[in-house]
């Protein structure tokens, strides 16, 4: 098979998207969760009349009648039943958030009055209603807070919280499981040979995840035909998708595409015109299961992660906004190859507000020093092979 596009295969990614279904759990759980209803007011918001202020509510008409002094009938705290005057010459304290009663309409800060002797004497200019949010004046209640299908912040717990919507419908997590491979990578806490090298695509993989509330399990394996067939085989049964690393190239031990067809995964494509991620490998199981299996390269997975399976777990999980970014190129690129390239960059903002991107020079897609000072893959078009300092592309952000 020809190699295909960035484009092709987003689309053959995108085409095997999955609805994982609801599921209802604690609002103290859900932050990084999917929201799968809309969140609604239980009441008016505010649900009263509440002074924005500390001071003395009065009944406005007095005070344009000439009156000043005012006799403080009672003290009310928030919290407490609302308490009336009973003419306009009297007056309530009363405190930031506090319920008032239809008998006041005005409230004056202490800032503004002076109190002697149980009277207060207002010494400013007043306007009727001032210092009041009035009730149902953000929301009515029944109206939409929060619409379905967004990622669940925490602005988004405080509302939950605030309409006592203590437990919230969320989409559904697909079951993951990273399997990586290379008879030359160890575990972290391993000391390696001077051959050997510590591993990291597993973690990067479970951490980029762990974003969407995923915590996905994962293995290594060596890179041995029947020992990677048999746990591939099990974890299909197990797992809703499968993201794999390594194995997926020319190499003589490089097994992972071989057997995935032998176990009955239908290859969608090997092979992508881009750089990095080239020989990425995808298909899907006879029950419709994705398989990802990314080049082995650290830089590989990475950006293979971010440019196809997020869009992919995004879409699955009904996120609806999830608008392209762009930025502008702040230094020429040459890049001689037919491939899409996917530059590491920098991003800052500049004086204009413009998102700008600045490349960063690298050694290929096995050198991931890089990875933690920059913040994005800038991609830049197949069709051309000179990018100019200006030109606006778009970007996969990494930051978390
Ligand atoms: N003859 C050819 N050789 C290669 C080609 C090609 O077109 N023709 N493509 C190259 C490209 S591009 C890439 S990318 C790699 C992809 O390799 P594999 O997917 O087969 O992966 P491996 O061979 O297993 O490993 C590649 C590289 O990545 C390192 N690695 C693997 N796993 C991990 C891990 N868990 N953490 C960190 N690093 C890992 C591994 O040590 C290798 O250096 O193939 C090229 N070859
Ligand atoms: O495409 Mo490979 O991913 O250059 O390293
Ligand atoms: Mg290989």
């Amino acid at each position: 098979m020809e190699m295909i596009t960035v484009q092709q295969a987003e689309d053959i990614i995108l085409s095997q998207t999955q609805d994982f279904g609801r599921e209802t759990i604690p609002y103290t759980n859900a932050l990084g969760r999917v929201l799968a209803e809309d969140l609604s007011a239980d009441r008016d918001l505010p649900p009263f009349d509440r002074p924005t202020v500390d001071g003395i509510a009065i009944c406005y008409d007095g005070y344009e009648k000439g009156n000043r002094a005012f006799t403080i009938k009672a003290i009310q705290s928030a919290g407490e039943s609302s308490l009336s005057v009973d003419s306009e010459t009297e007056c309530i304290e009363i405190m930031t958030g506090a319920a008032l009663d239809s008998s006041v309409d005005t409230v004056i800060r202490y800032e503004d009055i002076l109190i002697d002797n149980g009277i207060a004497t207002i010494n400013i200019a007043i306007k009727k209603g001032q210092n009041i949010h009035l009730k149902g004046r953000d929301k009515k209640e029944g109206e939409v807070l929060v619409k379905a299908h967004q990622v669940i912040t925490p602005a988004i717990t405080g509302i939950a919280s605030s309409i006592g919507k203590t437990t919230i419908s969320v989409k559904k997590l697909p079951k993951v499981v990273v399997i990586s491979t290379g008879d030359e990578m160890v575990s972290a806490e391993s000391v390696p040979s001077p051959f050997q090298l510590r591993r990291s695509n597993g973690i990067t993989i479970q951490s980029v995840l762990k974003k969407y509330g995923i915590q996905a399990d994962a293995i290594h394996l060596n890179d041995d035909y029947d020992e990677i067939r048999q746990k591939v085989s099990q974890c299909m049964k197990e797992y809703d998708v499968l993201l794999m690393s390594g194995g997926v190239s020319m190499g003589k031990f490089d097994y992972l595409p071989k057997v995935c067809e032998d176990i009955g995964v239908e290859k969608l494509f090997h092979k992508i015109k881009q750089r990095p991620g080239k020989p990425f490998w995808f298909g899907k199981t006879q029950d419709q299961k994705p398989v990802f299996a990314f080049p082995g390269n650290p830089v590989s997975v990475f950006m293979c992660l971010h440019r196809y399976f997020i869009p992919w777990l995004e879409k699955s999980l009904a996120i609806i906004d999830n608008t392209p970014q762009f930025a502008v190129l702040q230094n020429d690129i040459d890049f001689p190859y037919p491939l899409q390239y996917f530059a590491q960059v920098k991003l800052n903002v500049n004086h204009l507000g413009q998102l700008i991107a600045e490349s960063v020079n690298t050694n290929g897609s096995g050198d991931f020093s890089h990875l933690a000072d920059t913040n994005a893959f800038i991609e830049l078009p197949l069709e051309q092979n000179s990018f100019r300092k200006g030109e606006v592309y778009k970007i996969w952000s990494y930051n978390f």
